[in-house]
């Protein structure tokens, strides 16, 4: 328990050389909520259509992958082998909601550095082409709320310096696609949520907008934050900002062929034909816990030819491609586990 009723669970499959550095095997228990009226099916049954396509909540993020591994784990022992380095399974709870009862709790606990990890592997993202996406780091969640206050009065008159002609400056939008950059490369920024007003007729002393911004790996968040001060003081006076999440860590895994765990992964994919396309993920998962400590992680979910569909009406998998994944950690597991003794290791 890393916080009240917040339950990791652990499952371990121990080396035949327990003292090297462990792979970890990620994934969250929790889902996002439906709306079940949109759905095709009932969300919750996994129901599977005439194409072999299985429906819920969760076929996407991250159940699959959770049950790949440990379908390729039962494989593996199945057939009698053993490898070098032990291998932890977690369970965590709480992702969709930030992760700090779950993960970041966990990160922190004595459990964790207990299980000596050396590389881990969370989830990632479908692909719609034949390629698969592998995510190396993560854009930074920022949630940001701007008070705006103004001078208050009756709803008749003209009023100067009111709270919504401060929230309307800050608002602004300025939005470009950019086709050669993906999600992941770039800042976005969403308005979420207003709050402000009592009463038709009463100008109100202070109106709120947040936002959800996220921003790459490369840029400069102290420069960020001061440009975000400067936009709310052009906006007008008194306005002041207060953040709901602010990450702060930009830590990305190699990607290079010098690096061990790098390379066991990708050659494994090449030997399977797979094509990988390397990506900042361009939302927020537990992996960025497991970076911030320093570790080496991979976002890699194996869904290629289907479309991103997590938290949408109509998730959904498709049996082959599920399946297909199991064999791909099946091949995965016994070469992440192979990677020599680095330095450091016994
Ligand atoms: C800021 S923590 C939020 C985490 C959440 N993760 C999955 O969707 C996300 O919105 O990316
Ligand atoms: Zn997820
Ligand atoms: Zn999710």
């Amino acid at each position: 328990q890393v916080c009240p009723g917040r339950v990791v669970a652990i499952m371990t499959w121990t080396g035949t050389n327990p003292s090297l550095k462990s792979v970890l095997l990620n994934s969250h228990t929790d889902v996002v909520p439906v709306y079940q009226e949109q759905w095709k099916y009932d969300a919750f049954a996994a129901v599977k259509d005439a194409e072999g396509n299985i429906y819920g909540r969760g076929t996407q993020d991250m159940k699959c992958v959770t049950i790949q591994y440990i379908e390729a784990i039962r494989r593996l022992k199945a057939a009698g082998k053993r490898f070098p380095r032990t291998i932890h399974l977690t369970f965590v709870p709480d992702e969709e909601v930030g992760g700090h009862k779950g993960m970041e709790s966990f990160i922190n606990h004595p459990e964790f550095k207990k299980l000596n990890v050396g590389f881990a592997l969370d989830e990632g993202l479908a692909n719609p082409t034949e390629a698969f996406t592998v995510f190396y780091g993560e854009r930074n969640p920022w949630w940001i709320t701007i008070r705006c206050p103004g001078s208050p009065g009756h709803g008749s008159r003209f009023v100067e310096n009111t709270a919504a002609e401060k929230l309307v400056s800050n608002c602004l939008p300025a939005s470009e696609g950019l086709s050669c950059f993906t999600l992941g490369d770039v800042t976005t920024v969403n308005m979420t949520m207003v709050h402000g007003g009592v009463a038709y007729n009463v100008i109100p002393a202070e109106m709120d907008v947040s936002f959800d911004l996220r921003i790459p790996p490369t840029v400069d968040l102290q420069e960020f934050e001061e440009q975000i001060k400067a936009w709310c003081a052009e906006a007008g006076e008194g306005i002041t900002y207060e953040f709901a999440q602010k990450f702060m860590q930009q830590n990305t895994t190699s990607t290079e062929d010098n690096n061990p765990w790098w390379k066991a992964f990708s050659s494994t994919c090449k030997a399977l034909n797979m094509t990988l396309e390397k990506e900042i993920f361009p939302a927020a998962t537990d992996s960025r816990f497991i970076r911030a400590v320093g570790l080496p992680a991979i976002g890699f979910s194996p869904m290629n030819r289907t479309p991103i569909l997590l938290h949408d009406h109509n998730e959904f998998l498709n049996e082959e491609v599920f399946l297909r994944g199991i064999t791909v950690y099946e091949r995965l597991l016994p070469v992440l586990t192979a990677v020599p003794a680095q330095s450091g290791e016994e």
